[in-house]
């Protein structure tokens, strides 16, 4: 039995997490943390809430489990995850946004405390499969840029699915590729040398297109993500597989 305690429980990817929590013999939710805003949420039913109990702060937390679960906001996650490493927690970070530095030092908590964390910035196969494929290509192919797409809730830019690639195709390339020097805003951020490109669009929920351009030829991989139900294998194998990390790892497919 993996007992779970959810981080950001009422927001979209939480509710979702409950539901797939509640679905599994072997998983059990012990704690929640949620806000204020959200107990609203909690009183017209949704979720769990009865089977578990709720926090609101940090600091109220009084119980335990195997694995901490965060799928909260960028400004709280890298404070959750100190909580979590601290607290004898295994930690799945879901949440995108944390700053470079902020994974550094949870590395390094995650080490001294003889916990496992396991960052992932996709939790879809497709999105595994494009970051995959992406660095094979950049192996040939070192000219590339991404878009990325998301609904128009998402707080973050550029997606932390865009930055894992951009490192990934930053590692596997052999050559830098010659992008003219522009002071123009529309050629993108720029992450590890790789230019993205941030949509925020009602009707999507989450894509990323990564373009690799070569002498007379293009290559483009691509996937999209409908509905968040395709997160939830990712959510399930990185519960049940985190403790096989030693330290800190980011990607899903580090334990698929
Ligand atoms: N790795 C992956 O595959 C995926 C990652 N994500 C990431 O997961 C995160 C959540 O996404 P999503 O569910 O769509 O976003 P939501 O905004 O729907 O949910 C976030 C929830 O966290 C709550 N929250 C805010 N602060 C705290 C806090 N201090 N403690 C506990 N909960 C808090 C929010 O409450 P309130 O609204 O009251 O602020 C909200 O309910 C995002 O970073 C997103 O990028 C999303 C999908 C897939
Ligand atoms: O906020 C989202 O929705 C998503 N966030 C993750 C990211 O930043 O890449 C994963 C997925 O794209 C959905």
């Amino acid at each position: 039995m993996k007992t779970i305690f959810l981080a950001g429980a009422h927001g979209k990817m939480g509710l979702a997490i409950q539901d797939m929590i509640e679905k599994q013999a072997d998983f059990s939710l012990v704690g929640m943390l949620t806000t204020h805003r959200s107990l609203a949420a909690i009183e017209d039913g949704h979720g769990l809430a009865g089977l578990a109990a709720i926090f609101t702060t940090l600091e109220s937390i009084n119980t335990k489990a195997d694995v901490w679960v965060d799928v909260t906001k960028p400004h709280v996650a890298f404070a959750n995850g100190k909580y979590a490493l601290t607290h004898g927690y295994d930690l799945v970070m879901g949440t995108s946004g944390l700053k470079e530095t902020e994974v550094d030092q949870l590395r390094q908590l995650a080490e001294e405390q003889g916990q496992s964390a396991l960052i992932v910035p996709n939790f879809s196969i497709t999105a595994v499969l494009l970051m995959k494929y992406a660095a094979e290509a950049a192996a040939y192919l070192p000219a590339a840029e991404i878009i990325e797409a998301h609904h128009e809730d998402k707080v973050d830019a550029p997606s932390g699915t865009a930055v894992a690639t951009a490192a990934l195709i930053a590692e596997a390339r052999q050559s830098l590729p010659d992008i003219p020097a522009s002071d123009a805003l529309a050629r993108g951020d720029q992450s590890q040398g790789v230019p993205i490109h941030a949509m925020r669009l009602p009707g999507i929920l989450a894509e990323e297109t990564v373009i690799f351009g070569s002498t007379g030829e293009t290559l483009t991989i691509k996937q999209s993500t409908n509905n968040r139900s395709a997160f939830m294998t990712g959510v399930r194998e990185a519960i049940k597989n985190v403790d096989k990390i030693t330290g800190l790892a980011v990607g899903l497919d580090k334990v698929l």
